[in-house]
């Protein structure tokens, strides 16, 4: 059976998707794209010998019958509606991150997937399907290093695109961080502070680049985190779990070790798609194949709404300064789900 797929969206993130779905993985066809890019749509469709529809527009794509399932993967503020029109048309929808820009967006969601008394939304947080993130994530279960006390991490990139504003860097940046701990820590946020540190002259004027990011958990953990999107210096993703009897670390992504000109190196990354390249492979065959079984096995709009809650906070915590409660609305028996097995098993 053939999962037929209409992707919105053709951009960096959309593209590469097309290229896993029809070069890599098993179990789907893109039969419909669309972009308000129409010839960049059809360039895409072009270039992977896609046997797709051009449409006009996402939500002409959305109700095509040809479609069975849909990938948003335009920009985040257009995601919310696109979600909601999948969700309207019975049809299960992979929605990249963010799964909508605001907390209220998301629940519109939720309330509208639990309306229609089936999980249909799975949001592309692709770090739980990162094998560094599983073993780490692992370590933490087995209690090798007792519970987990301060969470210390890092979320740098080179550089980001003009476009990009500066609440992206919560909203479409951190947004993975504040999914990806609440995962691994099987925890939630009670509370953030922000605190700017001085700006980088390389960094957009309009941007507060860098940022420290400090959050408590319901279990008393403390986090740690950086955001700095424009480093310069590479692709740079850390975390480290340090607890009472130990200390864990995310692994550094493989490189070959150099010794030349007098010097001892190791190349880092400097694009996302390089380093959670594995990730994203795993993650989109587990939706493929738990969709064609009429099931929703990733992180679902929950997930999205509850880091999209932790986002509002750190944006009113940047401006006020304030240390800034989380209220996390508690999980509705709906959403009980069992993902954190069945990435495992997806994994393997
Ligand atoms: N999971 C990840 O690691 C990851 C990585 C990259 C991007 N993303 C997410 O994917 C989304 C896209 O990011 P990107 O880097 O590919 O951006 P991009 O700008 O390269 O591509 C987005 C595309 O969407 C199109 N678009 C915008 N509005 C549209 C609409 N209403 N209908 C149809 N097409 C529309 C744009 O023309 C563009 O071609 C963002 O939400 C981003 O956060 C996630
Ligand atoms: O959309 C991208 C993507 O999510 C990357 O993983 C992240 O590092 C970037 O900051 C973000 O802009």
């Amino acid at each position: 059976m053939t999962l037929r797929v209409g992707v919105i969206g053709t951009g960096a993130i959309g593209r590469d998707h097309i290229r896993r779905m029809t070069q890599v993985l098993k179990g789907a066809a893109v039969v419909a794209v669309t972009d308000v890019n129409a010839a960049q749509a059809q360039q895409v469709a072009n270039e992977f010998n896609l046997q797709a529809a051009v449409y006009d527009n996402g939500l002409d794509l959305i109700r095509a019958q040809e479609v069975d399932a849909v990938m948003v993967t335009s920009w985040g503020a257009t995601h919310e509606e696109f979600v909601l029109a999948s969700i309207a048309a019975g049809k299960p929808v992979f929605c990249e991150k963010p799964l909508a820009v605001t907390a209220e967006g998301c629940k519109r969601i939720v309330e509208a997937e639990a309306a229609f008394g089936k999980m249909l939304v799975q949001v592309g947080y692709m770090r739980r399907y990162d094998r560094g993130y599983r073993v780490l994530k692992e370590t933490i279960d087995s209690g090798v290093i007792g519970h987990p006390l301060i969470l210390h991490c890092a979320h740098r990139n080179v550089s980001v695109p003009d476009f990009y504003t500066r609440d992206m860097s919560v909203v479409d940046t951190f947004i993975h961080e504040l999914d990806v701990h609440r995962w691994l820590l099987d925890d939630d946020y009670v509370s953030v502070q922000v605190v700017r540190p001085r700006r980088s002259s390389l960094s957009g004027e309009h941007l507060n680049d860098p940022l420290l990011v400090y959050m408590e958990t319901a279990k008393g953990v403390r986090i740690n985190g950086e955001i700095f999107v424009n480093c310069k210096y590479g692709y740079d993703i850390q975390c480290q779990v340090v607890g009472e009897t130990g200390i864990v670390s995310l692994p550094e992504p493989m490189s070959v070790t150099m010794r030349s000109e007098a010097k001892l190196s190791n190349a880092l990354l400097t694009d996302w798609k390089d380093r959670f390249i594995e990730a994203y492979d795993i993650e989109l065959q587990d939706w493929i194949d738990a969709t064609l079984r009429g099931e929703m096995n990733g992180p679902s709009a929950w997930d999205g709404y509850s880091a999209a809650v932790a986002a509002d906070a750190c944006l009113a915590a940047r401006d006020s300064g304030d240390i800034v409660r989380i209220d996390m609305p508690e999980r509705p028996s709906f959403y009980r789900s069992k993902h954190s097995e069945s990435a495992a098993e997806a994994i393997r």
